[in-house]
């Protein structure tokens, strides 16, 4: 028994159905799921040298957040080789990318079956719709043609969310808006989030890059605000120009001057030549100011007048250059109050806040956080050459029950130091985050935290305490370093361990 034309044409009402485009594909794969009864799918957007799903059905929440390096993965790479359905059998040995991502079950079960299915358009790929099961035949009383039939929709649903994507593009550059136009969610320099503070965020981005306007990124330490300033820039008609950052709290105020402004040959002692400033450098681009309110209060009134006249002057020369530059400037304090206590100028705060954004915290992100880890956690699997590196159903709870005052910076530190000590205990290839891993303390779910009896595994079986302690020991400095690219100062950090200390240890283990 296959599909029948009545199965074909639910799919097609679905396409046609639904308020955005996301909401077009999450449907898809519900009837997907419905009429192959199979534990999960995905559909997923091919750009460049990469699958980045767009949307899952019965697929952990982390992958979302993943993109899936075709070259990296052998059944994605085979899909967008074959231009066809392609059935994976059960006994083969090809990794799949969801391996212990299908939450529903045991999730040390490996997928038995799956189906991957091209989505061309024009001739060119622009797709994959995936489907899986535990049960190796479960795809076997589906034909070809019917899969075919499943992509060749999917495939035009797709391109639609994409068309739409490339006039919502053209039209905001001519300035023109579209009525009810939804291309899929836009991957703005890579801002992993489809929560509604971030999408209601990465809307703001698209409007004010569109314009010229001074942009304010307001936002907790860690949140991502210098990621937003170069969403904004790379939207913007300046894109093919520089972006040049400039971070205000590292600028001792005798340079300062000289940074922003540049000087000329002989204006002060080392002066030895011309120098442009960092103003300059971004002439016909934009400058990133960050964390600008820690600039002096005689920086801030320098900072004023080219604002506000659009042109500056060297240190040591009294001619004016002008210069087109847009200002984007960044910070994690209250500028307001700031303000209020005189420690920032009135007039500079009116002319940065002309066009406000506020970065949410990762607390007001809900499942965002398990994207982010995705995120992270498929960035670091391929540098380290694994098929697998996932968190167990604990840890995600762990991580969705803790507080994270560092935010998205935080998270990922606490991830990599995880990856970092997971893997040291993990002889193979795929490696599974647990609780243990994760430094993270009490927590809303009181299950999420328990901890795991205490164990050395991958020591040798027979080795005394000491031996066993010391060996794993040299493994867990070995992979840290391995993973640095042999900086001792950053794995020193990721183990938590002062470098001189991490020195010593490795010495005393005869490492050295
Ligand atoms: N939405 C996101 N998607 C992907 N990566 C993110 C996201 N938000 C933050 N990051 C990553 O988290 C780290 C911190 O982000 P970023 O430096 O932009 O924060 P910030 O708000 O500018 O921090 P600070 O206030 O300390 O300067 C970076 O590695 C950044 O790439």
């Amino acid at each position: 028994m296959g599909l029948a034309i009545n199965d074909f044409a639910s799919l097609a009402l679905d396409l046609t159905s639904g308020v955005s485009a996301q909401d077009r594909f999450d449907r898809l794969l519900t009837t997907v799921r419905t009429l192959l009864d199979c534990d999960a799918s995905a559909l997923l957007v091919f750009r460049g040298d990469q699958f980045t799903p767009l949307a899952i059905n019965g697929l952990a929440t982390e992958v979302l957040g993943r993109r899936f390096v075709v070259a990296e993965h052998p059944r994605l790479e085979a899909i967008a080789r074959a231009g066809d359905v392609v059935r994976f059998p059960a006994d083969s040995d090809l990794p799949d990318p969801y391996d212990g991502l299908i939450p529903s079950h045991d999730d040390t079960l490996k997928v038995h079956a799956c189906v991957g299915l091209p989505l061309v358009a024009n001739q060119r790929l622009i797709g994959a719709l995936t489907i899986d099961d535990f049960n190796p035949r479960q795809f076997d009383r589906f034909s070809d043609a019917d899969l075919r039939t499943v992509s060749a929709l999917a495939a035009a649903s797709l391109n639609n969310a994409l068309l739409m994507e490339k006039l919502e593009q053209l039209s905001g550059q001519l300035g023109v808006s579209l009525p009810g136009a939804d291309g899929p969610p836009h991957q703005s320099g890579e801002i992993i989030g489809q929560s509604p503070a971030m999408l209601a965020l990465k809307r703001e981005i698209e409007v004010v890059a569109k314009t010229d306007l001074t942009a304010l990124v307001l936002g907790q330490t860690g949140t991502g605000k210098e990621l937003v300033a170069e969403a904004i820039h790379g939207a913007s008609l300046r894109a093919g120009k520089p972006l040049i950052y400039l971070n205000c709290a590292a600028l001792p105020e005798s340079v300062a001057e000289s940074e922003l402004f540049g000087h000329v040959k002989g204006a002060f002692t080392g002066a030895i030549s011309h120098r442009q400033g960092k103003f300059e450098l971004a002439d016909g681009g934009t400058l990133f100011l960050d964390e600008v309110g820690e600039l002096s209060l005689g920086l801030q009134a320098k900072l004023l007048r080219v604002l506000q006249y659009g042109d500056l002057q060297r240190v040591g020369s009294d001619k004016a250059i002008k210069v087109d530059v847009r200002i984007i400037a960044a910070t994690n304090r209250d500028l307001r109050q700031e303000v209020l206590d005189k420690r920032f100028r009135a007039d500079l705060y009116h002319r940065l806040s002309v066009f406000p954004l506020q970065v949410p915290p990762l607390e007001q992100r809900g499942d965002d956080l398990l994207l982010l880890a995705g995120f992270f956690l498929e960035r670091w699997r391929s540098k380290l050459g694994l098929s697998s590196l996932r968190l167990d159903e604990a840890s995600r709870r762990l991580l969705m029950g803790a507080a994270w005052p560092g935010n998205v910076r935080e998270l990922e530190h606490c991830l990599h130091r995880a990856t970092v000590l997971a893997r040291a205990e993990s002889p193979t290839a795929e490696v599974v985050i647990h609780p243990r891993h994760l430094d993270r303390g009490p927590t809303t779910d009181p299950q999420a935290g328990v901890p795991a009896p205490v164990s050395l595994p991958g020591a040798d079986p027979g080795l005394g305490f000491r031996q066993a302690t010391e060996q794993f020991q040299q493994r867990l400095i070995r992979q840290t370093l391995e993973a640095n690219g042999g900086n001792w100062a950053a794995s020193a950090r990721d183990l938590g361990l002062d470098t001189g200390n991490l020195h010593r240890l490795a010495k005393r283990l005869g490492m050295k």
